[in-house]
């Protein structure tokens, strides 16, 4: 990892044949006896080294695990990110690769001479490091024939684990009649056979459940089975993506607006244009239905599509919309499968066995071939970009793979991101807009709850007058409500309760952050710094503190409020274990339950027919994030959480709770007005050189000594400011939010520019040297247009 260029090997004879591009091989490395994994990227007939080659010591795969057009995205993809090609050809492969697993050479031709003497007689070979390179070469030219395939099998196969769990074979009355024997004192016993009646039908249930959930312990379950109550027994967790064989759908007879998207998109797919259209359609108007409408037209042409969707709107609804209109052609590739069903999958997709791949970010990596349309659902969410090393965004990539490829890429949303609809602006995305709903459903009607006032400050908890009569209507009339939390991002900020003050930098129009250890209240852009106040600089109220209220409170509050309601909550503690997010959807789909309460997640592409009113607890907390991209989160947001009512047969209502009511970003979306919206940013962006008007560029150091970092940050400036024009603006260096992490102090410079030449190698060259200088201990990291600057 010290170094980021190809080096060059020789391939032993015994291997020549076998070694091609895309494999990855063991080669000796440095001057010790070390040896490392590498790819083989190239092979040539000469060498211009001037030493004397290395071998290759093995082959570690014995067929290529990545593509050419994987092999050539890796140097772009390198560039652009600023990380070490190794990182991104890592990043490509399945997790499969990178984890523990054996190969195995199954048979395709099973009675072939040489296929039978390789096998001895077992279903399959394994392949291991201690192979002769005949066998190597032998099995080999088998694969080339198609005699034979190999497989990775992962050795701690997660697909099935076995885990303790409870069963009984008494039926309720029993289980009533034994409980009613039990002294009142035994209250873990009694809560076990309380738990047993009421959860009969989905015996056995998992030790860890009862254990977790219910605070029954081991001890209990083991006194209930010596006086044989339960039976032991174990589970096998199958881990098969939930609901995975939804009914078979067709294809809907479509509106105008659907019909004149899927044209313009059909004919580019037919003339090979890589061109991107962004569908800029309110929500429910049906964009859906033109997504896999596209599809069916690239698959009518012989050719593949290519679906991302963000990771949490990758529920149910959404993989079985394309699941049940495409069938056993799809593949499903997202974080919640294990590394043996993520490899099955990619298998397929290898195998060309399917035409359609969905998946979650890293799915825009998969081995798909001919790919005739890629598509990028909510194109706005900033989970397209990747955190860490390569710091990658989703659409880039997607664009890159549509040139290669020859096929359009469409993006898709009801509140594009102010980069891609600036870009249709110019005409470099073509634009497609939806402007209706379908069924010529009205847009949900949005009432805006002012919390400064004095009925809505009087009340208790989080609930306005106003959205608790809307909750009993609601109620009443056996509808379903979605309630949203909005939960603070990604720091702590200040906000005066009385008047919804937010306290900002002078210089940069971003909230500041409040950093406890200092009891100071800075800016992560320009570094200004000022003391905590100690009242409101607007309304001189002492009720100044730190907004956040947390989803159990919420709940709490509601279930006081409504005692009669059904209340499913969503947030991370409630959707940990795998399946838990499908789970609760699919009970609130099924309407059993009448309020769902959820933090951001609950806010993108659900569709429930039943749900006429959206409530929002605070709007603001978003609008706080120091960041500038905080207004276009926020009407984002509301904007989608909004669109969540009334999206059927049904009206819907919305009620938007507020300290900042006449912010634009919340008077735009209760307008679910866009391109107002876009407008009046596009104008603020434009004042305060943000993009899409400049490029941004976040460069951030780290080391466990402060002065030290601070030193080399200043350090870094400088280099940097010898490479740019007059014209570019260089900001920090300044302390990021938490800015000790793992004993590690972090400070970030930041560059917006328009048009620097040189600041593209001058990067690459502060990588580079800061890598060769490793032993210093500082790690810089390289963010091409970070998504959120904290
Ligand atoms: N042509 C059509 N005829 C009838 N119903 C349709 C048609 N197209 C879509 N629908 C239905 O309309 C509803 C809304 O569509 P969809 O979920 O695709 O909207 P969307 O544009 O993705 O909205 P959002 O951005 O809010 O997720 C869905 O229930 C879908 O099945
Ligand atoms: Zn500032
Ligand atoms: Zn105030």
């Amino acid at each position: 990892m010290q170094t980021n260029r190809p080096f060059e090997y020789l391939i032993p004879d015994a291997l020549s044949d076998v070694v091609v591009p895309g494999m990855r091989v063991e080669v000796p490395f440095g001057r010790g006896k070390r040896k490392i994994q590498g790819f083989v990227m190239k092979v040539k007939d000469t060498s211009d080294f001037q030493g004397k080659l290395k071998p290759i010591v093995r082959v570690i795969d014995l067929k290529p695990v990545l593509s050419n057009e994987m092999l050539k995205l890796s140097y772009w993809l390198a560039d652009r990110t600023y990380s070490f090609q190794i990182s991104c050809l890592q990043t490509m492969l399945p997790s499969v690769m990178r984890a523990k697993y054996k190969q195995f050479v199954v048979p395709i031709v099973e009675n072939d001479p040489e296929v039978v003497a390789l096998l001895q007689g077992k279903p399959t070979f394994e392949i291991t490091n201690q192979l002769d390179d005949e066998t190597i070469k032998l099995i080999n030219k088998l694969r080339k024939n198609k005699k034979v395939d190999i497989q990775y099998v992962v050795q701690n196969q997660a697909v099935q684990v076995k885990r303790q769990a409870v069963t009984t074979d008494l039926n309720v009355i029993q289980l009533h009649e034994e409980k009613s024997k039990l002294r009142a004192n035994a209250k873990a016993q009694i809560k076990l056979l309380e738990y047993l009646t009421a959860h009969l039908h989905d015996l056995p249930v998992e030790f860890n459940v009862l254990e977790k959930d219910y605070g029954i312990s081991r001890a209990a379950i083991k006194t209930a089975e010596k006086n044989h109550l339960v039976k032991i027994t174990e589970v096998t967790k199958l881990r098969k993506p939930v609901g995975m064989t939804p009914e078979k759908t067709t294809k809907m007879s479509l509106t105008d607006e659907q019909k004149q998207a899927v044209d313009q998109i059909d004919e580019a797919i037919t003339d090979e244009d890589p061109k991107t259209f962004l569908i800029e359609g309110v929500t429910g108007s049906g964009k859906t239905e033109v997504y896999l409408q596209s599809i069916d037209k690239a698959l009518q042409q012989g050719k593949t599509a290519l679906m991302l969707v963000p990771e949490i709107s990758l529920t149910p609804q959404m993989v079985n919309r394309v699941v049940g209109r495409f069938g056993d052609q799809v593949a499903v590739l997202h974080s919640g499968l294990s590394n043996g069903e993520r490899y099955d999958e990619w298998t397929r997709i290898e195998n060309h066995e399917v035409k359609v791949v969905v998946g979650a970010r890293s799915a825009i990596f998969a081995p798909l071939e001919n790919i005739g349309l890629i598509i990028i659902d909510e194109e706005h969410e900033a989970s397209y970009k990747q955190d860490d090393n390569p710091r990658y965004h989703a659409r880039d990539v997607a664009l890159w793979r549509a040139k290669v490829n020859k096929s359009p890429v469409v993006l898709g949303s009801a509140t594009p991101s102010l980069e891609s609809r600036a870009r249709a602006e110019k005409g470099v995305y073509q634009m497609i807009r939806m402007k209706k709903r379908v069924n010529e459903q009205k847009l949900p009607q949005v009432q805006i709850v002012d919390m400064r006032d004095a009925e809505n400050s009087a009340v208790k908890g989080d609930f306005s007058p106003v959205l608790q009569a809307s909750l009993q209507e609601t109620l009443n009339k056996h509808d379903q409500a979605i309630i949203l939390l909005n939960r603070r991002g990604y720091s702590s900020f200040m906000m005066c309760r009385e008047c919804g003050f937010v306290l900002k930098c002078p210089n940069c129009d971003v909230s500041l952050t409040y950093h406890k250890d200092l009891g100071k209240m800075k800016c992560h852009y320009c570094g200004h710094e000022e003391p905590m106040p100690q009242f409101c600089p607007n309304c001189r109220s002492k009720k100044i503190g730190f907004y956040g209220t947390g989803t159990q409170n919420i709940e709490q509050q509601l279930n006081d409020l409504f005692p009669q309601a059904r209340v499913l909550r969503m947030d991370v503690d409630t959707t940990r274990r795998k399946g838990a997010h499908a789970k609760i959807l699919s009970q609130f789909g099924q309407h059993k339950a009448d309020i769902l309460l959820g933090t951001q997640m609950i806010a993108k592409g659900l569709d429930f027919p039943d749900v006429t009113l959206v409530g929002v607890i605070n709007a603001d907390t978003t609008l706080s994030l120091a960041d500038f991209r905080a207004s276009e989160r926020t009407f984002q947001l509301l904007t989608q959480v909004s669109g969540r009512a009334g999206r059927a047969q049904k009206s819907g209502h919305v009620v938007i709770q507020t300290f900042n009511p006449d912010h634009y970003a919340i008077k735009d979306a209760a307008k679910q007005d866009y391109e107002t919206f876009f407008k009046q940013e596009m104008y603020i962006r434009h004042q305060s050189n943000y993009t899409p008007y400049y490029f941004t560029t976040l460069i951030s150091v780290a080391n466990q000594d402060e002065g030290k970092t601070l030193k080399r940050s200043y350090w870094l400036k400088k280099q940097l400011q010898t490479a740019l024009s007059d014209d570019a603006i260089l900001l920090g260096p300044s302390p990021t939010m938490i800015s000790r992490k793992q004993n590690k102090y972090y400070y970030q410079i930041i560059v917006k520019y328009k048009h620097e030449p040189k600041l593209h190698q001058r990067l690459l060259e502060i990588l580079n040297e800061t890598q060769a200088d490793a032993k210093s201990g500082f790690t810089v990291a390289i963010d091409n247009e970070p998504q959120h600057i904290d």
